[in-house]
């Protein structure tokens, strides 16, 4: 099984990295083609760089044969065992051989020589020609970036070559004054001799920092960890470019001066990238833990092309002191051990060379040729990172992914047939620096750095994946006379100058100020490279654009405020309703609950006062038999008690004939007068409670009385309208059957007289034969008007007939008047 680039599409690669992007496109270099006829196009060059095995890695067997170099284009990629591609593809989850074609592979023997020779050569000769050019290594840590770039001291990489061939190119007519100056991007400021000193004591106090290191290192050299951070830069500081020259190697072409009497200015940056932040690697590093490094702004100018606010450009004027830069760079370059590379690169450094072509007083061309060291695009896991590398990691990868979503949206954008894609160059430090090249501004190239080891094959082949895209990216270079454009130059304050001739005061004051449009992020803008008149236009018309502008946004403020409003507004509304409607709930579920609570308790109380009553009706309740024999007793003792009564009478009224009548009874009397006191007493109670007995009996016999009275005569009633509604019904039938009885009457009747009528046609039918038979009309007539009264009969054989048949009997009679 076999992947070629060919078969490697984005999808493949990063997926769902395209999705993330938005649509709107700022940068297409489909469009760019349109647009530019004459515009170079050019594949991105992809160069693959194989190292060689150190001693401790054939020692550790991690020569597996992991890279066949197929031929000079074509490597081949054979997963070992123990990486996981081996795995997933033993899974049968992608393949274990992938095959990848580059613009030229180096392999482990390729010198230096050859290798600068075969790639960034011709970049550097387009450089000193006036045109832009990058140059950066891709790879994982400890694959040979920083070798590929730096090199070693007898045997430089590509950047001290590339510095040797510029000064090679610029000997003997350098610009001494150094009072040209870079500026933004592409411009050039032209310094005051108070300027230029300055810029002389910065350029010393710079190289004084190498010699202060070197002062100190010579010192301290018994510290480990001193020794081990130093490594890399000590290394470098061997690295003499006086010493060793590439003149033997690279020529300097001297027909691409052409001759012509100009003069260069060569300035030269080193900067780093580190956790998203870029650092000055010319400014001193702080002394104490507490001040930070002071980071520095990626602003745009007036073409849209980015540059870092603030760096330090110097002036340099032949290898060795290009040499010193690199060295002072490397040593406050952010470098730290890692499991993999004792002198691991954690950040992205770029060197970066700006050459301005000096034609007497005038600055014809400048040009920047960048050299970007990225950092390794390592796992976390497998270099065991912890703490401030982990995020270094994280950092690292991210600006990485988002190079390699550039590249992939580039290479997107290149089929017509595809929606154009965001590119988001502004996603990281790193692209947006990168992205006035990558849109036409200058030439591109990939170094792809890989080791052989069998451990680190995943991470390779992953390196691999994405250097196949960026192969596939086409590159649309901007024509010659565009770049050829003079630099825009500009005075000590940063005031544009006018081109050709350096001003005068008066005529700086008297240009328009410069306004600085920063960008929604922190970059800037420049518009001073337009004439006064025209500058005074597009201020006009920008004034005018600014107020309707601001009235627009007034009006769209109020319109967006009213429709805030009124969504508020209706949500008051609206909760205000749903408020009502819950109280109102509320009150209705209280008022029925009240409502039911009160008929609850309504019906307990008639309950309970018919449990009183039935109890009362229950304890009053006396059986009629009992109470006639209490009456009974009552009426004897009633009698008893006037037979005493009458006796004590007798006895007041005569005592002395009561005394005589019997002397013992009155003694028996007496007695018997007492207990039938008492006992008058005791009966005299019973009787008064078993009046109000009877008197209650009464009243409720009374009150019973009253309702069988009601019921009676409710039913006396309804037996009444009962009877009279038999009566009617009665009526009714009668009626009934006497109508019935008159219908048969009038069917008869009509039954006869029809027959009466078929009697008299016939007979009329006889008549008008016998007039037609000369018989005369009248007596014709005679008979008709017989027959008929025969036929009729007698008037009292019609008196029998009912009221209905009345009616039409006096029509007959009618008929016969
Ligand atoms: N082509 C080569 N020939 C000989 N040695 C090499 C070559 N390339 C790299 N090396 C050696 O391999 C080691 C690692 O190289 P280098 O430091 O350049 O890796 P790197 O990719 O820059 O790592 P990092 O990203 O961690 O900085 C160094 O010791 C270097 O000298």
């Amino acid at each position: 099984m076999e992947s070629t680039p060919c078969e490697l599409n984005v999808d493949n690669l990063h997926k769902g990295v395209l999705s993330e992007l938005s649509t709107i496109s700022s940068v297409s270099v489909s469009a760019q083609v349109e647009q530019a006829d004459h515009a170079e196009q050019r594949q991105l060059r992809v160069y693959l760089r194989v190292r060689p095995f150190s001693k401790e890695e054939l020692a550790n067997d991690e020569d597996q044969g992991c890279i066949v170099l197929e031929n000079a284009e074509v490597a081949v990629l054979q997963a070992p065992k123990e990486s996981s591609s081996m795995k997933n593809s033993e899974k049968g989850v992608g393949q274990s051989i992938h095959k990848f074609s580059f613009s030229q592979i180096f392999g482990p023997d390729t010198t230096q020589t050859d290798f600068f020779k075969g790639t960034v050569r011709e970049l550097v000769y387009n450089y000193l020609d006036g045109g832009n050019a990058l140059v950066f290594t891709y790879g994982v840590t400890n694959a040979g970036k920083t070798h590929t770039i730096q090199g070693s001291e007898n045997d430089g990489g590509i950047l001290p070559r590339s510095l040797d061939v510029i000064f090679n190119h610029v000997k003997g007519r350098q610009y001494q004054h150094m009072d040209f100056k870079p500026h933004l991007s592409s411009d050039v400021q032209y310094l005051d001799s108070n300027q230029v000193k300055q810029e002389k004591s910065a350029k010393a106090a710079v190289f004084a920092m190498l010699k202060e290191e070197n002062d100190r290192s010579t010192k301290s050299n018994t510290s480990a960890a001193s020794h081990a951070s130093l490594l890399k830069s000590t290394s470098n500081a061997s690295l003499s470019f006086s010493s060793v020259s590439y003149d033997q190697t690279v020529e300097a072409d001297s027909s691409l001066s052409g001759g012509e009497p100009f003069q260069f200015a060569v300035w030269v940056s080193f900067c780093e990238i580190y956790n998203e932040s870029v650092y000055d690697l010319m400014e001193p590093l702080p002394t104490s833990r507490n001040h930070k490094r002071n980071a520095l702004r990626v602003c745009e100018d007036h073409s849209g092309n980015s540059y870092v606010r603030d760096l330090k450009w110097i002036n340099i004027f032949n290898t060795e002191e290009a040499c010193k830069i690199l060295k002072i760079g490397n040593k406050n370059r952010s470098a730290a051990c890692t499991r993999m590379n004792q002198t691991s690169s954690r950040s992205h450094g770029i060197f970066s060379v700006k050459l301005l072509r000096i034609d007497g007083t005038q600055v014809q061309k400048i040009s920047e040729l960048s050299l970007c060291d990225l950092a390794g695009s390592e796992r976390c896991n497998k270099t065991k990172t912890f703490g401030e590398r982990l995020k270094e990691a994280g950092n690292i990868n991210n600006s990485l992914l988002i190079l390699g979503k550039c590249i992939a949206a580039l290479r997107q954008n290149q089929n017509p047939k595809v929606k154009n894609n965001y590119v988001p160059f502004r996603e990281s430090k790193l692209t947006r620096l990168f992205q006035s090249i990558f849109c036409g501004k200058g030439r591109a190239c990939m170094i792809v750095n890989i080791n052989q080891c069998a451990s680190t094959f995943d991470e390779t082949l992953h390196v691999m994946k994405f250097s196949a895209v960026a192969k596939q990216v086409v590159q649309v270079i901007q024509p010659k006379p565009l770049a050829s454009i003079a630099p825009r130059l500009v005075g000590k304050d940063g005031k544009m100058l006018l081109r050709h001739a350096i001003v005068e005061e008066e005529a700086m004051d008297s240009l328009l100020l410069e306004e600085e449009l920063l960008d929604e992020e922190d970059s800037e803008a420049d518009m001073s490279i337009l004439p006064q008149e025209e500058l005074l236009n597009i201020i006009e018309s920008l004034k005018e654009k600014l107020v309707e502008e601001r009235r627009k946004n007034l009006k769209q403020e109020i319109e967006i405020r009213r429709e805030m409003g009124n969504a508020m507004l209706e949500q008051l509304m609206e909760n205000e309703e749903n408020w009502d409607k819950q109280v109102e709930e509320l009150k209705e579920s209280y008022e029925e609950k009240l409502e039911n609570t009160f008929d609850m308790y309504k019906d307990a109380i008639k309950q309970h006062a018919y449990q009183r009553a039935m109890e009362d009706v229950e304890d009053n309740y006396v059986p009629i038999e009992e109470f006639l024999a209490e009456q009974e007793k009552v009426m004897e003792l009633e009698r008893k008690y006037t037979e005493m009564e009458l006796n004590l009478k007798a006895f007041q009224r005569n005592p002395s004939e009561a005394e005589s009548m019997d002397g013992a009874n009155s003694l028996q009397s007496a007695t018997l007068a007492h207990k039938s006191e008492v006992r008058y007493k005791e009966l005299w109670e019973a009787n008064s409670s078993s009046e109000k007995l009877c008197e209650e009996k009464d009243q409720v016999i009374k009150s019973m009385e009253k309702t069988i009275k009601a019921l009676n005569e409710a039913i006396q009633e309804a037996g009444d309208n009962f009877l009279e509604k038999v009566e009617e019904n009665k009526r009714l039938e009668e009626k009934i059957a006497q109508q019935e009885e008159e219908m048969k009457e009038l069917h008869r009747s009509c039954t006869a007289q029809e027959a009466l009528l078929s009697e008299l046609r016939v007979q009329f039918e006889t008549s008008k034969k016998c007039t037609q038979g000369g018989t005369g009309e009248p007596k014709a007539k005679k008979g008709i008007l017989a027959n008929l009264r025969a036929t009729v009969g007698s008037p009292a054989k019609l008196s029998k007939k009912t009221v209905a048949g009345t009616s039409s009997s006096t029509r007959k009679r009618g008929l016969f008047k």
